[in-house]
């Protein structure tokens, strides 16, 4: 059995900035197709390499992260390994069948129900209607998508989307699954589900996952592929690739946007970066208030990438405030998963009641997670500690 299901060997796809000439480039590429002659391979006018020079092999049982920073072509070297877009150079070579979800609502038909659209879908992977009523079950099961299931996928939410998408890609049996970061889509809870069955089907399969979160890459990914600009720069642990993907995530301090009252400035105190697993963090504002009668508390607010809030504490302000301030916080106790996180803070006085100053990413700081996690095995009936 081959074991090596994925091979990207020199991979390079170019794309146009331009729609005009991206037509008339298009033109003379199928011309040349036509005339069994190569296409030109430099740059044309307005032309950019989307993915350049990308090596790198899946085997069977290995799950593979690719990460990168916006535009950095993770779903174009997804589109190419799934067939959907063709390369300029190099070669990709897939063994097996695919299952993919790389964009939301890709490979459905809005019109047809979702009934109709995972027979569809199962027979493009090349199960006969036989074989697909058989998983029919377990993948509207899956889906928990059973009340749905007959009406057309255009009234689908774009977590349902993902969920049924999911469930089918998942469910076919793939060899090589790719994912793009439509799983951030689903709720919390169906995105642990998807985790378990990626786990499960990694006895049989090889697969890529794109994700910008990186807890989840740390959870699942036995390598990283970190790409820029197009290329692959570094390969690795996920730990190692992780913290050089959050190195140059390193925001600046005082991009915050801020609304009332101004913040002149903020200090990170004792700041080396990253802050541990039940550490602390510690920062301070400078403050000119127009409120006069003070401050009297805030809402700090942690927010991850996806823009959702990971944590948020009450604090009380006990000082009168002038009019130049400086205000220091500690947050204590800090237990967010590996990944990076931005600050917002909001200002209030006349006892909570009056918002007078918002600042949103007021800095950016890393979580890591070092420590190690131990577990004991307990027999039934037995305490841990026995
Ligand atoms: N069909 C296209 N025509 C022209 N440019 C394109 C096309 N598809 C992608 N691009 C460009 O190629 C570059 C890489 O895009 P790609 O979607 O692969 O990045 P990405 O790493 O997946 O980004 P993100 O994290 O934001 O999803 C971007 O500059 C994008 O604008």
């Amino acid at each position: 059995m081959n074991n090596n299901l994925i091979v990207a060997d020199r991979v390079s796809k170019k794309f146009c900035r331009n729609l005009r000439k991206s037509l008339w480039y298009g033109i003379q590429d199928s011309y040349f197709d036509l005339c069994g002659r190569t296409a030109k391979e430099a740059l044309r006018k307005d032309e950019f390499w989307a993915n350049e020079e990308v090596s790198f092999s899946v085997q069977r049982g290995q799950c593979v992260g690719l990460i990168g920073h916006n535009g950095a072509g993770k779903t174009t070297l997804l589109k190419l390994l799934n067939g959907l877009i063709k390369p300029d150079k190099g070669k990709v070579q897939i063994s097996g069948r695919v299952g993919a979800m790389i964009a939301l609502g890709a490979g459905f038909n809005p019109i047809l129900t979702g009934r109709e659209n995972v027979f569809v879908n199962a027979s493009i992977l090349g199960l006969s209607q036989k074989e697909t009523r058989k998983l029919f079950d377990s993948i509207v099961e899956f889906a928990e998508m059973s009340e749905f299931i007959d009406s057309p996928v255009r009234t689908y939410s774009s977590g349902m989307m993902v969920r049924l998408g999911f469930a089918v890609a998942t469910s076919l049996k793939p060899d090589i699954l790719l994912i793009d970061e439509v799983l951030a889509v689903g709720d919390a809870r169906f995105k642990a589900k998807s985790l378990v069955r990626i786990s499960e089907l990694l006895s049989r399969s090889a697969v890529v996952l794109v994700s910008h979160s990186m807890a989840t890459v740390a959870q699942i990914c036995d390598e990283v592929l970190f790409m820029e600009k197009g290329r692959l720069v570094s390969r690795g642990a996920p730990t190692s690739q992780i913290e050089r993907y959050l190195c140059v995530a390193e925001d600046s301090v005082g991009t915050a946007d801020v609304y009332g009252d101004e913040i002149l400035g903020v200090e990170l105190i004792d700041y080396s970066r990253d802050v541990h697993q039940g550490g602390e963090l510690r920062f301070s504002v400078s403050l000119r208030s127009s409120e006069v009668n003070g401050l009297d508390s805030a809402i700090i607010g942690i927010v991850d990438q996806a823009g959702s809030q990971a944590a948020q504490t009450h604090v009380d302000i006990q000082e009168n405030l002038r009019s130049e301030q400086r205000l220091s916080f500690v947050v204590n106790h800090l237990c967010l998963s590996t990944g990076r996180y931005s600050v917002n803070l909001n200002l209030y006085s006349n006892g909570g009641k009056k918002l007078c100053a918002k600042s949103i990413n007021l800095f950016s700081f890393n979580a890591t997670t070092r420590k190690h996690l131990y577990a004991t095995y307990c027999p039934v009936g037995r305490v841990a500690s026995e």
